[in-house]
């Protein structure tokens, strides 16, 4: 009975791999790429082995729709990774939590208390203050024409609303250097990104991970980390606040009031763990949407133009375009959709792990096996786009794919239980900033520089943001 139970299961295909490493070697510095590639030949339900851990990476809007929506009660927990226990305190977070019953206590904490739209609502002065601050410094560059970086102008604004909404604090309050703040949380997301030697080859791994320097880097990433929470966490204890209650004292207090998540008492690990997301979540992937995007419309002048107008038509003489103005600006929603389309900010969604044994496409997957969905591959497949590489908005005119997780020809968000808990946040942030650059100013390249030199080179992690810097001119639009 046994034997023939075992025939029925159908492996996914693999491409060949190597004794112990299996296919490790194979994911390259930007495994989604190269995982695309390999799907093209292997299809779009494809195992690898990662030394001893199996490995499914789902390539397809079909099979996406099958592991996250009719398997997703197979598929909700996350792997055990050195990099993400390192970084979560031994996964007290809520992104790498496995599933638990702590896992759904804090979520829901989280989408009440943190995420919730009357949440977003109360952080609109920040936002608005923050936009009209960064307005201000690109109109000092636009005044003596000197070009800015988009990717640093946009971390800057992120970071800055992020750091106030939650932590209460201007960002010069925290005592980091701008640089620095960049390299920590850059660095915590390559690590996050990095497959490390230890979680697939046994006994060995760590030896690895030590001769290429990446146990050393996590080590780092996770002291410099740690010290930031600390201080932010001693500034909320020693000062007598008024006014609004950011993230950090609502933690404080629910730690004080011995708030139980599953079986854990709150502490301050726990908190911690949470200010990761937050910290991660929410500075990073919407700097990176809107870097991208700008490099999109640099290169796309007629649809850039098309955007300007629709914007400043419909706003008429405002100084600062708030996050509740954004509605009627449908085409701008649609450039967006086309960025996360083709830059999707995770491209491989974090990683799940089965639960149970399922079925993809007739294959069978293995309790244990961690799952990738390559979004990033999705975006680009011409059976469900037409010329997917062309930077085209109206493309979704016609139709109502959005970005919440339902349509799974978009899922920059991710799907199921364990989609982003922080779409409103990051859509209003993404919305805003970039509205207000483009009302605000018009964009030339530097002297020299023309559309063709402007590169589309990644970096590597568990978010993909532009490798190189993009500069761009500022020429102010209106004086109001
Ligand atoms: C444009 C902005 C954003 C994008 C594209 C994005 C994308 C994602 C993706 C792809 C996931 C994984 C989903 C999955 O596994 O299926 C995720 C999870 C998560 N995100 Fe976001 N995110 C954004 C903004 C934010 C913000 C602003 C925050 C917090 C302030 C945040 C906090 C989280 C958390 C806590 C999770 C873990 C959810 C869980 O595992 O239960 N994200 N996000």
């Amino acid at each position: 009975y046994k034997r023939s139970k075992r025939q029925q299961l159908r492996k996914p295909p693999s491409p060949p791999g190597y004794p112990i490493i299996g296919n490790l070697h194979q994911l390259g510095v930007l495994p989604h790429q190269s995982l695309w590639t390999q799907s093209k030949k292997y299809g779009p339900v494809m195992l690898l082995n990662l030394g001893k851990v199996p490995m499914v990476i789902l390539s397809s809007v079909e099979t996406a729709k099958q592991a996250l929506r009719d398997h997703d009660i197979h598929c909700c927990s996350r792997p055990t990774a050195a990099g993400f226990r390192e970084l979560s305190y031994n996964n007290l977070d809520i992104a790498f939590s496995p599933f638990s019953d702590y896992w759904k206590d804090v979520r829901k904490l989280a989408i009440k208390e943190l995420f919730s739209t009357k949440q977003v609502h109360s952080v609109k002065p920040i936002m608005d203050e923050e936009v009209k601050k960064l307005m201000d410094s690109v109109v000092e560059s636009a005044s003596q024409k000197i070009p800015i970086s988009i990717n640093k102008t946009f971390l800057d604004l992120t970071k800055r609303v992020v750091c106030k909404a939650a932590f209460g604090v201007s960002f010069e309050g925290i005592g980091i250097k701008s640089d620095g703040f960049n390299k920590l949380v850059r660095e915590a997301f390559e690590m996050l990104g990095s497959f490390s030697a230890a979680d697939f080859i046994p006994y060995v791994g760590w030896i690895i991970d030590q001769f290429t320097g990446l146990q050393g880097r996590r080590e780092r990433s996770v002291r410099d980390l740690d010290a930031f929470y600390e201080y932010v966490i001693d500034l909320h204890k020693e000062e007598k606040k008024q006014g609004r209650e950011d993230f950090v004292d609502l933690l404080l207090r629910l730690e004080k009031e011995g708030t139980v998540l599953g079986n854990d008492n709150l502490t301050k690990n726990h908190i911690k763990a949470i200010l990761m997301n937050i910290l991660l979540g929410g500075v990073e992937t919407s700097a990176i949407t809107l870097t991208w995007a700008m490099t999109e419309l640099s290169r796309n002048h007629r649809v850039m133009k098309k955007v300007q107008s629709e914007i400043r038509n419909q706003m008429g003489n405002k100084s600062i375009i708030s996050f509740d103005d954004t509605d009627k600006l449908t085409y701008l929603k649609m450039v967006i959709k086309e960025t996360w389309r083709l830059h999707p900010p995770i491209p491989l969604l974090s990683p799940r792990e089965a639960l149970s044994e399922f079925e993809i496409n007739g294959y069978t997957i293995k309790a244990k096996t961690r799952l990738h969905v390559n979004v990033w591959a999705i975006g680009r497949d011409p059976d469900t786009w037409k010329d997917p590489e062309e930077f085209f908005p109206e493309r979704f005119m016609d139709n109502s794919i959005d970005a919440k997780g339902l349509n799974f020809e978009l899922l920059p968000f991710g799907s199921g239980r364990r989609i982003c808990p922080a779409i409103f946040m990051g859509t209003t942030m993404v919305e805003c900033g970039l509205a207000n650059m483009l009302y605000n100013f018009d964009w030339k390249l530097p002297e020299g520089i023309m559309v063709e030199d402007i590169d589309m080179e990644e970096s590597p992690g568990l978010s993909v943001s532009k490798k190189n810097e993009l500069l761009l001119v500022p020429m102010k639009y209106l004086d109001h």
